[in-house]
């Protein structure tokens, strides 16, 4: 048998189109990040990652006003929250199940050809987005917001939350950290969406599949425990003693490694830019300040570098979002890059199975359990 790989590092588990790393340099069907993250809009890159190619401007504004329509969601689904919020519950957990929920409302979830994945694909990637807003709302005993038929995705986003449309700066900020989170080639929650698909089950199960994937600390969940970090050292003047205790005890700080990039991960340097700037307009510089400090340290004392979760989480904070929302909000972004390997497993599949290497005892007998 093969040898073991732990973590499966360096194991080439899959051909794909949809996104590269090569080096420090991240690309979305060909294009490089830093190209769509400054020029293009989140529907674009969706579009995109789904298609191989850019989208002409029929293709854009179908897609546009499809995903407005999906937005909306069946009355059970909006009730259906108040059963999280009763029991306090994460909204990642809630998003997960939400995300099941989805497909007894889609008449099409175990049709299995190309129109009814296009169709499914386009009613998730709308409807995460309004689960995200509408849980938090409800948790706070706000009405939720219906989408506008005019705003773009990451404005509706937006919108949704906070009842109020954002600032075109806003918009433009949040546009890019959309695109930035979109994909990145086989993370562990893409992974986790292609085999679920693998064995030729829906669209749903892969992206519920692959959440869950998401939600841990040492993925998608880092984002939040960035904040929650930020918020124990609590000034510029404790970070130093809590990076070195954190090192003494071998203990990970959230927000910093990675298992390709290993010179810096190119999406650190927007949401860096970003963090400096929405700190400095919303009074929390201090946090940016810290954070510059914690990378400093970490770099000289570990030769670690930050990833795409540490420098969002004072984005996402600064903008007046919670922090238990910042994985969530990873998920929106991220549920066009699972949708897209999905789209791809379905393509070319086979059902991925791979070997254990057995390590546990052999050639025992049973033995009655009164004799036990
Ligand atoms: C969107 C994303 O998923 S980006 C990643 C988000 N996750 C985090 O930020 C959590 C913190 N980071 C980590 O846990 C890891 O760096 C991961 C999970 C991202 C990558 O894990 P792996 O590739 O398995 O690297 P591994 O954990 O083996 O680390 C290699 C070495 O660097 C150390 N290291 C890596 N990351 C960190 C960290 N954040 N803090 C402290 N030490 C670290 C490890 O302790 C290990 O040291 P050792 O060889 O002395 O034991
Ligand atoms: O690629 C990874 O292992 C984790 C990551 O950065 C991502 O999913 O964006």
């Amino acid at each position: 048998m093969a040898e073991l790989v732990k973590g499966l590092e360096g194991i080439i588990a899959s051909n794909t189109k949809v996104s590269s790393i090569v080096g420090d340099q991240l690309t979305y069907a060909g294009y490089e990040i830093d190209d769509l993250t400054e020029n293009a809009s989140f529907e674009e890159v969706i579009f995109l990652l789904w298609n191989f190619r850019l989208p002409n401007k029929e293709e854009l504004e179908n897609l546009k006003s499809q995903l407005i329509e999906y937005m909306n969601l069946h009355p059970r689904m909006y009730s259906h929250f108040e059963d999280y919020t009763a029991d306090a519950v994460h909204p990642m957990t809630g998003l997960r199940t939400s995300l099941s929920y989805l497909a007894h409302f889609d008449p099409r979830a175990d049709e299995f050809n190309e129109d009814a994945h296009m169709d499914k694909a386009i009613r998730i990637q709308a409807k995460v987005a309004s689960l995200v807003a509408a849980f938090a709302r409800v948790r706070q005993g706000k009405e939720v917001v219906k989408p506008k038929k005019e705003l773009s995705y990451a404005a509706n986003f937006l919108y949704m939350l906070f009842g109020e449309e954002p600032t075109a700066i806003q918009e433009e900020g949040f546009n890019k950290a959309l695109i930035l989170h979109a994909d990145h080639e086989l993370n562990a929650s893409t992974f986790t969406a292609r085999v679920a698909v693998s064995t030729l089950s829906d669209m749903y199960s892969g992206v519920v599949a692959a959440a869950g994937a998401l939600k841990g600390p040492l993925h998608g969940g880092a984002n939040e425990q960035v904040m929650k970090m930020l918020s124990e050292i609590g000034s510029i003047d404790n970070v130093e003693d809590y990076i070195n205790k954190k090192i003494e005890n071998k203990e990970k700080i959230m927000g910093f490694g990675h298992r390709v990039y290993k010179n810096g991960d190119p999406r650190a340097k927007y949401l860096k830019e970003m963090s400096c700037k929405i700190t400095d307009e919303t009074g929390h510089k201090e946090l940016f300040e810290m954070s510059v400090k914690i990378a400093d340290l970490l770099k000289e004392k570990k030769g670690l570098l930050p990833n795409v979760d540490f420098y969002s989480a004072t984005v996402y904070h600064s903008m007046g979002i919670e922090h238990d929302l910042f994985t969530p909000i990873f998920a929106v972004s991220r549920t066009s890059g699972w949708i897209a390997h999905i789209l791809e497993q379905y393509n070319d599949n086979r059902i991925i199975r791979p070997r254990a290497n057995y390590i546990g005892e052999v050639g025992r007998k049973y033995v009655p359990v009164e004799e036990r």
